[in-house]
Formats: structure tokens, C-alpha cells, sequence
């Protein structure tokens, strides 16, 4: 029996959804298979939530610390892209690639950078009352 329009969008839809999805999670494992710097992220990551539930900290320092976390995966994770993006566009050495790679690389250092003030912000209350 063929499909109405309607459930034909829903189905469609649906494998689209799937697709992206899969891709999605290909790019993610390829950055995972690939980046030195996300696997040592993701070090800190685990030990700084260690830290965290050992200390107690309130809801919105979890909070906090999320969209820490995640910005600094999701500034490595676009780095990646723009990396292999000039790496199509030329293998030869080009001052335009240079540029580019490089301020790919300056949004994680800027944001590591700021990472680290809020993370002494968060942390040195509670590791000040333990050590006083
Ligand atoms: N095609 C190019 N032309 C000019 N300079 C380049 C080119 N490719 C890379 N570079 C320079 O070398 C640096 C390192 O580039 P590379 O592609 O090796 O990144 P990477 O060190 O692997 O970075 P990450 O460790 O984040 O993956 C760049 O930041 C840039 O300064």
C-alpha cells in the first residue's frame, strides 16, 4: 500500500535524523581516535568531576562546570574540523593556512586560559577550608 505524504516525511524524518546522527558520531570518534589534546581534556575532565564530588560543590557550580567542559571538547572538536579543512585546500606549506590553523588553535588556548580562572574561582574555596 504506498505511503501518504504525511507518514513518508515522518519516515524520512526519522532515517534523516539517524543519518545525522551517525555521522555525527563517526566525527566524534574520529576526533577521539585521533587528538592527543581531547584525550588529555578529557583526563582533566574526569578527574576535575572526581574532584567535584568529593568536594560537594552546589548545583550551579555543576553547572558552571559543564559548559566549562563541554566548551573547551567543543572548541577541540571544531579545531579538528578546521584543521582537516586546510588540510584539503593544500598539504603545501601557505601562510593563509598558517593563519588559520593557528587562530583555530588560539580559541583553545584563549578558553583553556579563562577555564583555568574559573575553575581557581570554583575550587580554591573549597580547598582553602580543607588545607586551613
Ligand atoms: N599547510 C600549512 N601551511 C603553513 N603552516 C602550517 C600548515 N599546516 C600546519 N601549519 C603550521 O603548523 C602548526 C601545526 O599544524 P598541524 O596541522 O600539525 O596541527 P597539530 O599540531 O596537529 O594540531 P593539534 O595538535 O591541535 O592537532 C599550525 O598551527 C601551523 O602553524
Amino acid at each position: 500500500m504506498p505511503m501518504d505524504s504525511k507518514e513518508r516525511n515522518k519516515k524520512g524524518y526519522r532515517s534523516s535524523f539517524a543519518k545525522s546522527f551517525t555521522y555525527a558520531w563517526s566525527g566524534l570518534m574520529f576526533v577521539l581516535r585521533t587528538e592527543r589534546n581531547i584525550k588529555i581534556h578529557f583526563g582533566i575532565a574526569f578527574f576535575v568531576m572526581a574532584l567535584s564530588l568529593y568536594l560537594h560543590i552546589s548545583k550551579v557550580e555543576w553547572l558552571i562546570l559543564f559548559i566549562v567542559i563541554g566548551g573547551i571538547l567543543v572548541i577541540e572538536i571544531l579545531n579538528t574540523a578546521i584543521e582537516n579543512v586546510v588540510d584539503l585546500v593544500t598539504e603545501e606549506y601557505h601562510p593563509l593556512a598558517k593563519i588559520a590553523k593557528d587562530v583555530a588553535a588560539s580559541a583553545a588556548l584563549v578558553f583553556a586560559f579563562i577555564s583555568v580562572i574559573i575553575g581557581i574561582l570554583l575550587f580554591s574555596p573549597y580547598l582553602w577550608a580543607i588545607i586551613k
